[in-house]
């Protein structure tokens, strides 16, 4: 039981002793966590930490096998999320979920338990939208809408039903950094109103600008509970990790190397009628180098991954060269034996199967390096190579058998993009490889990544992370509506500049810096 010395009242939620075993972990390990009205509290920790798992306990996704939860001091059991809505706890989930040839208003209606007229509803709709400064049209379809303006409508969607907690999982992710800072205004209105916030994020900078406490989980259990603008990252990070974080390591940049990946005017028209077709493309990479591609997502960047891994194929073979030979007509398989490597965004439907062990999926790409011998299957060399992975980038799992679904997020996106690391390539084209990974792995990984390159590989890196584009990209590009600028220097490349070209407008540089450094590579 908790020893706390406040009145239970005091807090919206409270939970005590929280448990959650797993056949092969415990989630969460007597979890205690209090948030009081109109807090904003982030829960925080390393990938497989537990804080998903707490979440979909609270909004009733999950059965607890021990302790309790209090709501406004009374005790409460949360069954399903229906029974979490009917208390007045919202969830904005990191994947939306809105029918793309609906409206606004349309998709909202869907939630709602007895079915309101749309006009009334659009009224509503409107008035919190402008309450809270979360512009949307309630006539629009979603199709038509960015991404920022989707997570508005799952934003306005909770708030209608006039939550008194709201939980939201990652939530900056999909942002661009200009609309990070208006979602954050909201976010402190609507705590402002009372309404408690529940903020999961791998970002501890953003924590400390927005967050009045965290709860730091670290294997299921908590470590602590802090004011985060009392902290720093490193010794928010420390706390999670009980380690000091390594910084990483740039090396000298090597000059003169010969180009290993060229676009030269792709265009590619798509059949997904809310694709995006890309248009006069052109870029290329030298060995040693990392190009950076900013963007906010839905912006053609999975359109352009398909067309450089090859999963789609071009009528024109010039169109993409690897090592000067014309690639555009192969598919994944023939690219991948020219040494090109590709890590999608969706790891979970793309990039592994989820009903299979780690060891299996590492045939979904590494079948040569001892996992296939004589057209026959290596167990023995796939499960080294799983292991080899586990080992290399700290997945945390019960071994190579381990199926990938059961995995954290994190740690399931620190194995594919071992998976594809370990494998040398010459070319390697990356999307959002830190997504989900908590601060320690992201170091790993980028500093993988690092290696590779200085090694001599030519890498694309397509991530929505400005910060971390700035810390590992040699020359940074951005795509929008399916175009991508020329190729900046990073120390030309200026953030606000960026989010501006992010947005769709142009990328302007100061003068003079943008050629020079390109051409000296
Ligand atoms: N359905 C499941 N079956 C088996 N194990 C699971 C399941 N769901 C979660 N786990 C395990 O529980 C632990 C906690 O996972 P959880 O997803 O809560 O972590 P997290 O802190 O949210 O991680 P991340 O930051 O990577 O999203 C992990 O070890 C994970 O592998």
């Amino acid at each position: 039981m908790s020893s706390s010395a406040a009145a239970p009242s005091e807090y919206r939620l409270e939970l005590r002793g929280i448990r959650k075993a797993y056949p092969s972990v415990i989630a969460n390990d007597g979890v205690e966590l209090r948030v009081a009205p109109g807090e904003i509290h982030a829960v925080v920790g390393e990938n497989g930490a537990g804080k998903s798992t707490l979440m979909k306990i609270i909004y009733g996704m999950v059965r607890p096998d021990a302790g309790d939860m209090l709501w406004n001091g009374r005790e409460v059991e949360i069954a399903s999320p229906a029974d979490a809505q009917r208390l007045g706890i919202g969830m904005v989930f990191q994947h939306f979920a809105l029918f793309d040839t609906l409206t606004v208003a349309e998709n909202i209606a869907l939630a709602m338990p007895d079915k309101p007229r749309l006009d009334a509803l659009s009224r509503d709709i409107s008035a919190m939208a402008e309450r809270y400064g979360l512009p949307i049209d309630p006539r629009r379809h979603i199709y038509t809408m960015s991404v920022g303006e989707r997570q508005r409508v799952e934003i306005v969607r909770a708030l209608l039903q006039h939550p008194q907690l709201l939980i939201l999982d990652e939530p900056t992710s999909v942002l661009t950094p200009q609309a990070v800072e208006t979602l954050f205004v909201t976010l402190r209105q609507i705590a402002a109103d009372g309404c408690s916030i529940l903020y999961i994020s791998h970002k501890l900078n953003e924590i400390q600008a927005l967050c009045h406490s965290a709860t730091i989980l670290r294997g299921g259990k908590v470590t602590g509970v802090c004011d985060p603008r009392q902290e720093s990252p490193a010794s928010m990070a420390r706390l999670m990790t009980g380690n000091d974080l390594a910084a990483v390591r740039q090396r000298r940049q090597m000059k003169g190397q010969p180009v290993r990946l060229e676009v030269e005017k792709l265009d590619l028209p798509t059949d997904d009628p809310f694709g995006t077709t890309l248009r006069d493309i052109n870029l290329s990479v030298r060995g040693g180098e990392i190009l950076g591609i900013a963007g906010v997502s839905g912006n053609g960047q999975a359109e352009l991954l398909a067309a450089l891994s090859g999963e789609a194929t071009l009528s024109q073979r010039q169109t993409i060269r690897i090592d000067g030979r014309p690639v555009g007509h192969l598919d994944p398989l023939r690219r991948r034996a020219l040494g090109l490597c590709s890590v999608p965004e969706d790891r979970l439907h793309q990039g592994s199967v989820p009903s299979l062990p780690l060891s299996e999926n590492v045939l979904l790409t590494a079948n040569r390096k001892g996992a296939v011998e004589k057209g026959m299957i290596s167990f023995r060399g796939v499960t080294a190579f799983a292991e080899r992975c586990i080992k290399a980038f700290d997945v945390r799992c019960s071994g190579p058998q381990a199926q990938a679904g059961s995995l954290s997020g994190g740690n399931l996106q620190k194995f594919i993009i071992g998976r594809e690391i370990l494998q040398e390539p010459g070319v390697l084209v990356v999307s959002q490889p830190t997504w989900g990974v908590d601060v320690g792995a992201a170091i790993v990984i980028r500093q993988a990544l690092l290696d590779l390159r200085d090694r001599g590989a030519a890498i694309v890196v397509i991530s929505e992370e400005l910060d971390e584009l700035f810390e590992i990209a040699d020359r940074i590009a951005v795509i929008a509506g399916g175009r991508l600028t020329e190729a900046v220097s990073r120390e030309a490349a200026n953030r606000d500049a960026i989010g501006i070209a992010m947005a769709g407008g142009e990328l302007k540089v100061e003068e003079g810096t943008t050629q020079e450094m390109a051409h000296a590579l």
